[in-house]
């Protein structure tokens, strides 16, 4: 059928066409099209979506995308035909029946990921066939080396490149801001690249968003690490891996992180930046994404093996998960949290130790610290205000304010106290509902949104003192997370009685 263009500035890769159009051409909304440009002879697959209206009937409405490979004009005549669906779906179907990827069935479903081939419910229903049957340590190689080969590569003169990741799944774990300089201030080289949020209410990359520019080319990523030795940037804006972004984005509204697809994502990223030295950490504990150590070991030789196929040295550190990391969690808070112990505050200890503890690992690797030692390495310089000077020097060069101080950043200004309902001890801080509320209160989008815990687990209370407060940068949305918040109790004090169950409930 011969159809004439309308561009369309829509960022998805479709098309729109009149109902009437689309009935004549036998397809439906999520059918795919082959559109051939009459006078180049160009030709885009795209998906379709129908209208009554927008759009009427003899004209085809192109998206952005689609058009960046059609190059038609607007009033271009175009044959547009029914297209086959890619075969990456069958792959899909596959999985979702409990079967496994081969390699080749693995690299075609990834490089549709990345054209922008499948549809965004495709993406899902990827995501969760993964997520529901897991991925074998052969489908993790498989998956880590196409999302590697459909991106751009890092490759430094100088090494050893270290690098280190977090699985996520605990609340307020700004620990990169830290181990990031401390890294770089002790003569190593690391080009960190972090994911926004997945399951959390504040990924890496948005913490550092509020300090500088996130987003950069692969090769400035390159310069900027050789230049300052080290960076903090967001993977999705470098085609670093440029699968992983668009896989999380799915994951992002789910609150998942599926397990397979979570280790090739990581190491996916480290082996694009060319890592030789990799520390990964695993917070272990109720509410996260790793309940007990058992399961947080399993988890560890699944990483070490993949970085042994790889070709990197990997090490995992378990580290305690069962309640936030420092007081706060959400963007503003957290970085405010994080700078105050780089300008030399020695509070708050899971914080500080957590760090400290990680960068050791990695300079114990790198030979920067004898064995055993490479904690109080980290620890010194912290103290010495090198790693401050690394960060500010981080900052600037990804083109921020170098000048910039903790207390220059704020919450949002509607607030709200929590406070405990009796005498007690705070026996439960559920890191899910904490990051639920968060969410609720606008993080991390809202930069100035999110919590500050003031009793942490085991600290005694008296009735009326403040547990945590709620920070949220519009009022309808403080409204909001306090609802939810009453609901879901993120916060337990000894002794208090969490629901009544009346007899005639089960009546
Ligand atoms: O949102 P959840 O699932 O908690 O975790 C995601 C966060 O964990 C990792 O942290 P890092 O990059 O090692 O600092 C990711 O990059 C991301 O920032
Ligand atoms: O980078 C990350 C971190 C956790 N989970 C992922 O899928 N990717």
């Amino acid at each position: 059928m011969k159809l004439n263009v309308k561009l369309l500035d829509i960022a998805s890769r479709g098309v729109l066409l009149n109902s009437t159009d689309a009935r004549t051409l036998r397809v439906r909304d999520g059918d795919r099209v082959l559109l051939i440009d009459e006078v180049t002879g160009r030709t885009a697959q795209a998906y379709v979506d129908t209208t009554d209206s927008i759009i009427e009937p003899g004209v085809v409405g192109v998206y952005k995308p689609v058009n960046a490979t059609l190059a038609a004009g607007d009033g271009a005549t175009v044959e547009v035909r029914s297209a086959d669906r890619p075969r990456s779906l069958v792959h899909i179907k596959k999985k979702m029946d409990g079967g496994r990827f081969t390699k080749d069935e693995t690299v075609e479903v990834i490089k549709d990921v990345v054209d922008d081939t499948l549809s965004a419910g495709e993406i899902s229903a990827y995501v969760t066939a993964s997520y529901i049957h897991g991925l074998d340590l052969d489908e993790i190689e498989y998956l880590t080396r196409a999302m590697v080969d459909t991106g751009e590569r890092l490759r430094f003169t100088r090494h050893p490149i270290v690098d280190k990741h977090s699985i996520g799944g605990v609340p307020g774990n700004k620990i990169s801001l830290l181990i990031v300089p401390i890294i770089a201030a002790s003569g190593l080289l690391i080009p960190k690249t972090s994911s926004r949020a997945i399951t959390g209410a504040g990924g890496t990359a948005d913490l550092m968003e509020v300090l500088a520019p996130v987003d950069f080319p692969a090769s400035e990523v390159q310069r900027m690490t050789e230049k300052a030795g080290g960076v903090i940037v967001w993977g999705g804006a470098t085609n670093i891996a440029p699968a992983d972004d668009k896989i999380i984005a799915h994951e992002y509204p789910l609150r998942i992180d599926a397990r397979g697809q979570m280790i090739a994502s990581v190491m996916a990223k480290k082996t694009a930046v060319d890592a030789d030295l990799v520390i990964i950490d695993i917070p272990v504990g109720r509410n996260t994404k790793v309940e007990d150590v058992q399961d947080g070991r399993k988890l560890a030789r699944e990483f070490i093996d993949i970085g042994e196929r790889l070709g990197m040295r990997v090490e995992c550190a378990l580290s305690y998960g069962e309640s936030p990391v420092g007081h706060t969690i959400g963007p503003n808070l957290e970085v405010r949290e994080a700078l105050t112990v780089l300008e030399g505050a020695t509070e708050p200890n899971s914080l500080i130790q957590k760090s400290i503890s990680l960068a050791g690992m990695a300079l114990e690797m790198a030979g920067k610290a004898a064995p055993g030692q490479g904690a109080e390495v980290a620890a010194d310089v912290l103290r010495s205000g090198k790693a401050l000077d690394k960060m500010r020097q981080i900052i600037e060069i990804q083109g921020g304010d170098p000048n910039v101080k903790a207390e220059d950043l704020q919450p949002g200004e509607y607030k709200f106290d929590v406070r405990a309902p009796q005498d007690g001890y705070v026996i439960e801080l559920n890191n899910r509902s904490l990051v639920t509320l968060a969410r609720f209160a606008g993080s991390p989008y809202d930069h100035g949104a999110g919590l500050y815990i003031h009793a942490k687990k085991g600290k005694r209370v008296k009735k009326g003192d403040p547990i945590f407060t709620i920070y949220a940068e519009r009022e309808w949305r403080l409204s909001r997370a306090i609802e939810v918040g009453r609901a879901l109790m993120p916060v337990v004090v000894e002794g208090m009685v969490i629901e009544r169950i009346p007899q005639d409930r089960w009546v």
